[in-house]
């Protein structure tokens, strides 16, 4: 089982400098280590002594070493672990398919600990005081720390009181704890390894040919069995062409997944879809991971008060804490506590809060600036809320809402108790927005998922989501993070963009949506989320593909980073929501948001520019230049003239009619930031006026050619002989949904009907003009 993940630091692991570690190999007297071992029964000699009995499993030896260094004169307690897999006896190994160990995951980590990218995220610890720097807790006197080894028991470690003076020296000896927690576990691990591999080197997983469909595969006889069943089965499927028995990789596979779903407790529809995230053996490491707690953390809340100020007062309290890791300056990880975390003066003074770490990611993506106005869609219970208003200093606006009103109450609490003054909660589906409210600096969609990245606190999640979760959770997100983007006001001077994040690792609730949002909306692209950490989102997998930008979400693992399963998009938008877009709020929010199994995954690939390939919004010029020119030519017959020698303008050839007064899409989004372009072009008529819906709605509507058939039709008649005064256009649309087929999209037929009505000219009688327009509502069917 897991090794004390809660002592384990959270984020990026500290980086591996190889060199040091040979000098450190070479000159560690590895007293400490060996007097802590002798008092280990079964420790790590113990066990070498084990997997040193010529079983042919040499390499099994662990390589896990604890030495004492000395490092600019100061005294140093270091774990020494040579990325080498468990249980692992062929050189040939891919590195990629190594979990914790995986020197893969291990350079990911190291390649995003650039000092750099934490600038974008200056605000997060912008205080008017100066914070505490990590380097403070961590540089403390050498002496101090040399004095805080001794060999007395773990019991006394709760005896030992914290204090900025000692942290690094408790901490240190907490490194050097885990080190030997971690060389036993994996001594553990080889040693059961090699309990059922005594006849040889080649691992018995599955029957015999001929026993097959006779005997069937082992009967686990014990969890001890089953989890070295697991073990060797990753070890074939690592090395397949040498060590496997006649038998397909798919077989291995399925039997390793029911004996993951027998060991740890999964539905096995829920296990494979996990186990198809990963190779193998991070798959056994990420389901490993889930058994432990991740560390307890609290966010200082900057609002009231300095972390380095926090952490003392917990301190002198008897708590035992450290920093949560370079990347955060705010969060404190929590080893031990003499006191109840929710219950001290501290935290009912709103100094804190107790927040999972990669519950800071999110925030720290979205980067909101002071002055900004900020949607929190999802809020409750207010962690991320209260975090964006601190980083805000209490500025500007934050509208925290959520759906849910119980949820909302405690959200509310939190707001109170951290002492934010810049909220203002409210309590819609964030499906209405941005009906109720538009135009936001940057909105935060914290989705409500199905928790697959938080199984180590919700075990009920492993067998209580069905197929259908995870249909019906998808749609829920693909809808929202519509809402989301359409409430972004994309001319912002300072912002204009949209964080997505889960708590969740599928593919499903994760890319899958962001895919959706560009394949729905072109006017948003993905960019840099600034997180120091974190993998790479998926560009393909199980025979998805998605856009190349996928691959700057960042997905976190708890065997990754020892944080819970997060998943965090950000995107930039760049320009207005297309008023025929899907679900554009430009009818009242009333239109239906097509999430049919045909969108659901979603392979259509899109360009670089944003553009998708297929016909995004299905405005069809040439089929629409038919009604126009129908309408027009009806128009002219209502009024007994003839259509063909009459109305055209001079050099007007047919079908040039509808591109008079054309708004296309980018010159339309000029025309809203400049609004001296835009002001001749478009005649204003009463539910005709961008602007006017604009102020209504909260949202924004581009002027599509749908307006300028509007506009064309007002032109003619002020423009016909009998010279009305005053023209009104008032228009009715009725859309209907012709249902997708799995070989046809969707296609949504609108009857625009426009009633024109001439005041104070010749002909007073209105006139009825319909429009059919049709566009394509799926993605492209699979
Ligand atoms: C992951 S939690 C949000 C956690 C929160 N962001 C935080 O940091 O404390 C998801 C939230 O979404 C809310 N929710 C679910 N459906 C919603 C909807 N349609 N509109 C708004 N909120 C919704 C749930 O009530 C739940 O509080």
């Amino acid at each position: 089982m897991g090794v004390g993940n809660r002592m384990k630091k959270q984020g990026p692991p500290g980086p591996l400098d190889e060199s040091l570690v040979t000098r450190k190999r070479k000159d560690a007297p590895a007293a400490p280590v060996e007097e802590k071992k002798r008092r280990r029964k079964g420790g790590l000699n113990a066990n070498k002594s084990v997997l040193g009995n010529g079983t042919g499993n040499a390499k099994l030896d662990k390589k896990a070493k604890v030495a004492v260094v000395k490092e600019n004169g100061r005294k140093k307690v270091k774990k020494v672990v040579e990325p080498e897999p468990m249980l692992e006896d062929d050189d040939s190994l891919g590195d990629d398919e190594d979990g914790i160990d995986d020197p893969d995951v291990m350079e990911d980590v190291l390649e995003g600990v650039g000092a750099g990218k934490m600038d974008i995220l200056g605000s997060d610890s912008d205080d008017s005081e100066p914070e505490l720097d990590d380097d403070e807790f961590l540089d403390s006197d050498p002496d101090v720390a040399a004095g805080m080894w001794s060999d007395e028991d773990d019991s006394d470690d709760a005896e030992e009181r914290l204090t900025a003076a000692n942290i690094v020296g408790l901490s240190e000896k907490k490194d050097w704890q885990k080190a030997i927690e971690d060389a036993e576990a994996q001594a553990e691990l080889a040693e059961s390894a090699m309990t059922t591999n005594v006849a040889g080197d080649r691992p018995k997983i599955l029957g015999d040919d001929e026993d097959a469909g006779t005997k069937g595969p082992l009967e686990p006889p014990s969890l001890q069995l089953l989890r070295t069943r697991i073990t060797d089965t990753i070890r074939v499927l690592d090395d397949f062409s040498n060590l496997a028995e006649g038998r397909s990789r798919t077989e291995y596979t399925s039997q390793l997944i029911k004996d993951i779903c027998a060991y740890y407790g999964y539905s096995e529809f829920l296990a494979t879809k996990l186990f198809n995230l990963f190779p193998p053996r991070e798959a056994f490491a990420f389901f490993e991971a889930n058994e432990t707690p991740r560390p307890v953390v609290i966010r200082t809340n900057t609002l009231r008060t300095h972390r380095r100020e926090l952490a003392q007062t917990l301190i002198n309290r008897g708590v035992q804490l450290e920093p949560v890791g370079k990347w955060s300056k705010v969060g404190l990880q929590i080893f031990e506590s003499q006191v109840p975390l929710g219950a001290t003066p501290e935290y009912l003074a709103g100094h804190y809060i107790l927040q999972a770490a990669s519950s800071f990611l999110p925030v720290m993506a979205l980067a909101p600036q002071e002055n900004e106005r900020v949607l929190d869609m999802a809020a409750a219970p207010g962690g991320k809320t209260t975090h964006i208003a601190a980083l805000m200093k209490n500025t500007g606006c934050i509208f925290a809402n959520d759906s849910n009103k119980s949820r909302a109450k405690g959200l509310i609490g939190n707001i109170h108790r951290l002492g934010c003054k810049n909220t203002i909660v409210c309590n819609y589906s964030a499906l209405e927005f941005p009906k109720v409210m538009g135009g936001f600096d940057r909105v935060l969609l914290d989705a409500p998922c199905s928790g697959t990245g938080v199984i180590a606190k919700d075990a009920s999640v492993k067998t209580n989501k069905t197929e259908q979760d995870f249909l019906r959770l998808p749609h829920l997100q693909k809808q929202l993070i519509l809402a989301a983007i359409d409430s972004v006001d994309h001319a912002s001077k300072t912002g204009g963009y949209i964080v997505y994040s889960t708590c969740s690792v599928t593919v499903e609730e994760n890319e899958q949506v962001v895919q959706y949002a560009l394949n729905k909306r072109p006017n948003v692209k993905l960019v840099e989320t600034g997180l120091s950490f974190g993998k790479e989102g998926f560009t393909s997998i199980q025979g998805k593909v998605f856009h190349p930008s996928m691959k700057l979400t960042r997905r976190y693992y708890p065997h990754a980073y020892n944080v819970d399963g997060f998943f965090v998009a950000k995107f930039k938008k760049t320009g207005l929501t297309p008023a025929n877009a899907v679900g554009a709020k430009s009818d009242g929010g009333k239109e239906k948001v097509s999430t049919t199994e045909e969108e659901f995954v979603d392979k259509t690939p899109v360009t670089e520019d944003g553009t998708m390939e297929d016909d995004f919004g299905g405005w069809d010029e040439s089929e629409d230049e038919k009604y126009i020119e129908r309408a027009r030519k009806s128009q002219l017959r209502r009024k007994g003239k003839d259509p063909k020698s009459y109305g055209r303008p001079k050099g007007e050839k047919n079908g040039d009619a509808a591109k008079v007064n054309r708004v296309e899409p980018a010159e339309a989004a000029d025309q809203a930031a400049d609004p001296k372009l835009s002001k001749p072009k478009v005649k204003k008529t009463k539910g005709d006026d961008p602007k006017a819906a604009t102020k209504a709605t909260g949202s924004e509507l581009m002027p599509t050619k749908a307006m300028s058939v509007d506009l064309e039709v007002a032109k003619k008649v002020d423009g016909s002989e009998s010279k009305p005064k005053k023209t009104k256009v008032k228009e009715s649309k009725t859309t209907v949904e012709v249902n997708a087929s799995k070989s046809k999209p969707a296609r949504t037929v609108t009857e625009i009907t426009k009633t024109i009505t001439t005041v104070n000219g010749k002909d007073s009688k209105p006139e009825k003009i319909k429009i059919k327009k049709s566009k394509k509502q799926g993605g492209v069917p699979i």
